[in-house]
């Protein structure tokens, strides 16, 4: 048995699809192009990236789900294409979202029906069952019908699900998605205690806030690739000599953006909404003052407040993002930038 939980080596996922019905033409998208990572045993390990960059396809690899065009993945020592019972037998896997449960149930009750459906001894389901609604912060929720259970609720649910057959290895796709900031924070507070009770967790998310409170490894991926992978204190080294300013505006254009982003100094600029207002991020070579030129870029833009600070982990983020992406100035939802999530 190797010492690893996961070892991927090349892998590479193609997808052809045909498009059009009366001149029909095949696409190929190159999702995942080439990735190679290791995560040991009881790491919680994450692969964060923007809208597209290849993390599901990633995931589905490495359970038996998606074969790869190319290159290996071994889980728990066992091949995920020529032994997927083995594999199988050692993960579990939670997507974010909605489906996979039954409303009308209680969660005691869907506990019950996966434990059946996965082969849980009947002797072990109740205390297994038992262990994982305290796992997951349920007790005393269990008998309630999931159809009345928050988003965050379900979503620790699903996790207790996946969880029900003991795996070494959870994977865990984008596990915060649409739930709020408190609802999140009492689900990594799960997701930690799952990997501090020794299970390995591969965790995707688009939230670095989220990967750095949780992970001891990350790999950003973007463009099918990992361009960088690290523990959070390494990967900040990534916005090493740069500064941050933030402003706070309303009603910016694509082409004040790009204006902003041609003066000199500059290396990043991303804009988010934040409520009703614009939030820009420039980052600039540390030394090189552009807050004169940055506000002169924006004359006649209502302002807010404006910031200058540090760099943070979420900057590195955007700057290893971009770097990979060559869009430098983003103004969409799909945004590196747009990956704040609140505390
Ligand atoms: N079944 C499919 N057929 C064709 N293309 C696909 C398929 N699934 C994914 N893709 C494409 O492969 C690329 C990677 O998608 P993937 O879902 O792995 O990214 P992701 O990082 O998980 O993104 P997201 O954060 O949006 O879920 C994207 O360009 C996507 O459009």
């Amino acid at each position: 048995m190797g010492e690893d939980a996961i070892e991927a080596i090349g892998l590479r996922r193609t997808y052809r699809s045909r498009t059009g019905w009366l001149r029909p033409q095949r696409r190929e998208v190159a999702a995942v192009r080439g990735v190679d990572f290791t995560v040991g045993r009881g790491e919680l390990f994450g692969l964060l990236g923007p809208n597209g960059a290849g993390k599901t396809t990633t995931i589905k690899m490495l359970n038996t789900l998606l074969i790869p065009t190319a290159g290996t993945a071994r889980v728990c020592g066992f091949d995920v294409v020529g032994q997927t019972r083995e594999v199988r037998r050692r993960i579990g896997y939670v997507f974010g979202g909605d489906r996979g449960l039954y409303d009308r149930l209680s969660a005691r009750d869907n506990l019950r029906y996966f434990a059946e459906l996965y082969g849980v001894p009947a002797r072990n389901q109740k205390r297994r069952i038992a262990e994982l609604l305290d796992l997951v912060s349920l007790t005393g929720r269990e008998n309630e019908r999931v159809e009345g259970y928050s988003r965050g609720m379900r979503q620790r649910l699903h996790i207790a699900r996946g969880l029900l057959h003991s795996p070494e290895v959870l994977f865990l796709d984008e596990p915060s998605i649409g739930v709020d900031p408190v609802a999140a924070r009492e689900l990594r507070q799960t997701v930690s205690n799952l990997a501090a009770a020794g299970t390995t967790v591969l965790l995707t998310t688009h939230y670095m806030a989220e990967a750095d409170e949780l992970c001891d490894r990350i790999a950003v991926i973007a463009a099918g690739r990992i361009q960088a992978l690290g523990t959070p204190a390494e990967l900040r080294h990534h916005a090493d000599g740069r500064q941050v300013l933030e402003v706070e505006a309303y009603g910016v254009t694509d082409d004040q953006l790009a204006a902003v982003h041609r003066l000199p100094g500059i290396r990043e600029t991303s804009l988010v909404v934040r409520d009703a207002a614009q939030l820009i991020t420039v980052q600039s070579d540390v030394g090189v003052d552009v807050q004169a030129g940055v506000l002169a870029a924006l004359s006649g833009v209502r302002l807010g407040r404006v910031t200058a600070r540090q760099p943070t982990l979420e900057d590195a983020y955007v700057a290893i993002v971009n770097r990979a992406s060559a869009r430098p100035v983003g103004h969409g939802a799909d945004r590196a930038a747009d990956a704040a999530v609140p505390a």
